[in-house]
């Protein structure tokens, strides 16, 4: 008789005919019944097997959160590669370390390691986004020698691949062989897919099983049972909630926590402890630099320097000198020894933010210096250096889109996207909403030695009814100018929801505001300034009065008369007394010579002001 369930894609009904299909295996079992679909009776173990399944996908249902759930799967799966003796699975093997990985294709959303009684501790476990890669392309099991680096396919013909082999699938780096040598001698890694068969993550266990090296281990069939309990358990272990939230201590770096970042915080705590590197991604404004130095300070080195490199701030063809430093002589102007981020960083953290922007001899550059941790400053005769570094780098777009547009490298991305983390949109996270602002108006009251400001309830609801495309950044800015409005309406230092109105109506996130106009041209003004000739001649903030003569002379280009551009910039009184074309010339003076400034440092190269800008610094 052939049984047939068919399920919809309900955890319910799947786990329902789950445990009706093991009742009918273990009647049938009693019965001595059970027969094989070709006829043969099945292997004594396999429904003693089942049963094992069945509590054990008990005991995931049961288990209240999905880390307890996590660590049950992880325990039934090494109980099964211990107590294999229906398998016929050589002994000798111990189970060291598991873990569960629960991820989107870009980040990690969880990751729960576990240890097992033999093995170290649990934190050490860390996987390399290369076991992820592979996985997430072949959607099988796999199981990595370590001692021979070679991926093997257990199921079919056991293909192996040679990891030093240059093959098109794999990426594999120099840290990837030395992380996976320091590793037990065999990872098995298998997909946890969702009822609807997507990759939601992956379960990996690690074996100390020296005497397998060169085998295929663990042995097919033992693989084939442990994925067929992965996938068993998968429906069950995916819906348990995550663990109630053990609330993170807020402090002067973390300011906020939510319990939708809790889960983010966790991740971060426990990455931070690690030395590679951290991938903090997510959109403009979430807080990224800020977690970035909250981890500098959870780690090991929190005694040691937190460096910024913020690349949109440098202009591309000085990322390389600014990221190694450089001698005395290296180039035209280098007139003393400067040094660079990852110098500055020794002993502590170094946080690359809008890695994106890395200009290309760069990227080459850092990916030497993640590798070998070594590197060399410009116009150094004496040698590379060592770098005792943690890097956490920062961005706000895919990092993969880059790389299939060519403009990241392909190996460089595998090596910073070794511990991933998408920091959540405020949108997301709205739980948090009422807290920052409670806390941003406080600090801006406090700045400005404003005494105690408080928002009214209606206020805080009005906020957390908002959409917030900017994040932290655009609530501080909102926050900001309802406290000055509030402020200038006189009264009891309480904001309303009238105040949080009004400043709101100035917000229009999709049509850049003057405001961002003026500190785009000021970013673009002070960049030129940077790249200034390195004589001690900075470009002179005067020349920045060539934007007012720009606006001029827009507005008399827009206007049917120049009397009327006058009017326009409130300027009407200057014709009245005909003094406008004095004005009009010394605006187009001011253009001038902007750009004859302009055309000069562009002329001079870039480095020398760079050089001149940290004259003296050592
Ligand atoms: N921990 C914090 N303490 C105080 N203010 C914070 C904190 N985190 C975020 N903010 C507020 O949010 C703003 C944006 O934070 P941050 O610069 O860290 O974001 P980001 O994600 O790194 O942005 P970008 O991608 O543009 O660099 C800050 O200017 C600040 O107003």
């Amino acid at each position: 008789m052939t049984l047939v369930f068919r399920v919809g894609s309900c955890t319910e009904c799947a786990t329902t005919a789950q445990s009706a299909a093991f009742d009918i295996l273990q009647s049938s079992r009693q019965a001595g019944r059970l027969r094989h679909a070709n006829g043969s009776t099945f292997p004594s173990g396999v429904p003693a097997m089942y049963a094992r399944l069945r509590q054990l996908l008990e005991r995931v249902a049961n288990a209240s959160s999905f880390e307890q759930a996590s660590v049950e799967l992880m325990e039934a799966l090494a109980g099964f590669c211990r107590n294999n003796d229906d398998l016929e699975a050589p002994r000798g093997a111990e189970v060291v370390h598991g873990s569960v990985h629960l991820r989107s294709s870009r980040a990690y959303r969880r990751l729960i390691p576990h240890a097992f009684a033999t093995g170290g501790k649990a934190g050490d476990v860390v996987r390399s986004a290369e076991l992820w890669s592979w996985v997430s392309r072949w959607r099988r099991a796999l199981i990595i020698d370590t001692a021979l680096l070679q991926v093997i396919i257990p199921s079919g013909d056991g293909e192996r691949m040679d990891l030093d082999a240059s093959h098109d699938d794999i990426e594999l780096t120099a840290s990837v062989r030395r992380y996976l040598d320091q590793q037990a001698s065999h990872i098995l890694v298998l997909p946890l897919l969702d009822l609807s068969q997507a990759l939601a993550g992956m379960v990996t266990l690690e074996f100390d099983a020296a005497d397998q090296i060169g085998e295929v281990f663990p042995p097919p069939a033992l693989v084939e049972t442990l994925q067929t309990v992965v996938d068993a358990a998968a429906p069950r272990l995916l819906t348990r909630p995550p663990r109630a939230n053990q609330g993170f201590e807020t402090d002067e770096l973390l300011p906020v926590a939510g319990p939708t970042m809790t889960p983010v915080l966790e991740l971060l705590a426990a990455f931070a402890r690690h030395g590679e590197t951290l991938l903090l991604s997510g959109q403009t404004g979430t807080g990224k630099s800020r977690l970035a130095r909250w981890c500098h300070a959870q780690s090991p080195r929190a005694d040691g320097p937190f460096e910024v490199l913020d690349l949109m701030t440098i202009p591309e063809t000085m990322h390389m000198a600014r990221l190694m430093g450089w001698k005395r002589g290296a180039f035209t102007g280098a007139t003393s020894n400067v040094d660079g981020a990852v110098s500055r960083a020794h002993g502590g953290t170094l946080f690359i933010d809008e890695i994106d922007k890395l200009s290309a001899d760069t990227q080459a550059g850092l990916l030497q210096l993640l590798e070998d941790r070594s590197y060399r400053v410009l116009g150094d005769n004496g040698g590379d250096r060592r770098a005792d570094v943690r890097f956490i780098v920062g961005t706000n777009v895919d990092l993969m889109s880059q790389v299939e547009a060519g403009r990241f490298r392909r190996d460089l991305y595998y090596r910073i996207h070794v511990l991933p983390v998408q920091v959540p949109a405020l949108d997301e996270r709205s739980d948090e909403i009422a807290d920052w602002a409670r806390f941003m108006l406080a600090r801006c009251s406090q700045q400005l030695d404003a005494g105690d400001w408080k928002f009214s309830e209606s206020a805080l609801l009005e906020l957390e009814k908002q959409s917030w495309p900017g994040n932290l950044r655009q609530l501080d800015n909102v926050v900001r100018r309802t406290h000055i409005m509030a402020r200038a309406r006189g009264g009891e230092a309480a904001v309303t929801r009238a105040d949080v109105l009004r400043a709101l109506a100035m917000e229009n996130p999709t049509a850049p505001s003057i405001s961002d106009h003026l500190r785009r041209a000021a970013h673009a003004f002070v960049q030129l300034a940077l790249t200034g000739d390195g004589h001690g001649r900075p470009l002179n903030l005067e020349l920045a009065d060539a934007f007012a003569g720009h606006v001029l002379d827009q507005a008399v280009k827009c206007s049917p008369s120049k009397a009327k551009a006058f009017d326009l910039v409130g300027l009407g009184n200057l014709v009245e007394h005909k003094n406008h074309y004095r004005r009009y010339r010394k605006a187009q003076e001011d253009i001038a010579a902007l750009e004859r400034r302009e055309a000069q440092v562009h002329a001079m190269g870039p480095l020398a002001s760079e050089e001149a800008k940290h004259r003296g610094a050592d």
